[in-house]
């Protein structure tokens, strides 16, 4: 099982500045919501933690050693990745492409573990049903939970989420966020951005709140969610209940 820690990481694209000397860590088995408006560098962040982007300063460690001197195989195996927007491979059927998953492990093809690997992960996003349909024939949330399985069939460690629940349904949504919850339980670290700020307060141990390629805040979901921070950080003014755990937009006033 894994911790990571990101140190004095900045991020360029040309001669422009996306992340500014990022520095954080997350426990083994804890979840760390990643939260900002459009453009603050979540997925920026999300993608040079798994090492599809490298730093220009800095460096991430996972357990203490650093991305670049794992093995590309280690690192498959440790980390699973749900990005944003992924293209669909059409013709492949849900279970031929949450087997891919699997790749890290298997030396000639897949075995009869790997298979049913690809189907326990299925049946954790509640989607068993969907295995012998075409990518091409499923809704966009059915998809969305798919990409997550595909995921969780490599066993990651690390799991680095971005914006996992924005096509789903809310039935959809809670049982997204519980499953995640419940890895945490099996010692997973768990990273994923989002938008909802009611489900960054209810299941992230710690929040990240990233503003213009830096971190505004960082901590405990109470302590980084207050309706000042999250009306400098987004513009808008919101409502913190914090007995029900809930964050609204507040238009009315
Ligand atoms: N490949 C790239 N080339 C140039 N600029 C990029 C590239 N990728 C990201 N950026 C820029 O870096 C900034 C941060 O982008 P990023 O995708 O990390 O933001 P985000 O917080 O995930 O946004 P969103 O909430 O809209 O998904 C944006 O200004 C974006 O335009």
């Amino acid at each position: 099982m894994a911790a990571i820690r990101v140190r004095g990481v900045s991020v360029y694209f040309g001669g422009f500045q996306t992340l500014r000397s990022v520095e954080l860590e997350v426990g083994e088995g804890e979840f760390l919501a990643v939260i900002g408006p459009n453009g603050s560098g979540k997925t920026t962040l999300l993608r040079t933690i798994v090492g599809v982007l490298r730093p220009r300063v800095g460096a991430v460690y996972i357990d203490g050693k650093e991305l670049q001197e794992y093995s590309r195989l280690e690192l498959a195996r440790r980390l699973g990745y749900v990005p944003q927007g992924l293209e669909r491979q059409k013709f492949l059927t849900v279970l031929e492409f949450v087997l891919t998953g699997r790749r890290p492990y298997i030396s000639f093809d897949y075995a009869r573990v790997d298979y049913e690997k690809a189907m326990e992960a299925l049946r954790r996003v509640n989607a068993e049903h969907l295995a012998a349909r075409t990518l091409d024939t499923l809704s966009g949330g059915e998809f969305q939970r798919v990409v997550i399985a595909r995921a969780l069939a490599g066993e990651p460690e690390v799991l680095v989420l971005d914006e996992p629940t924005s096509n789903l349904d809310p039935r959809f949504q809670l049982e997204i966020m519980d499953m995640l919850r419940g890895l945490t339980g099996d010692r997973i670290t768990v990273v994923s951005s989002m938008h909802d700020l009611t489900q960054a307060y209810r299941y992230a141990d710690k929040v990240v709140a990233l503003k213009g390629g830096q971190i505004y805040a960082m901590g405990r979901p109470e302590e980084v969610l207050t309706e000042d921070n999250l009306q400098r950080i987004y513009g808008v003014k919101v409502k913190v209940f914090p007995e029900h755990r809930a964050i609204i937009l507040d238009n009315s006033l």
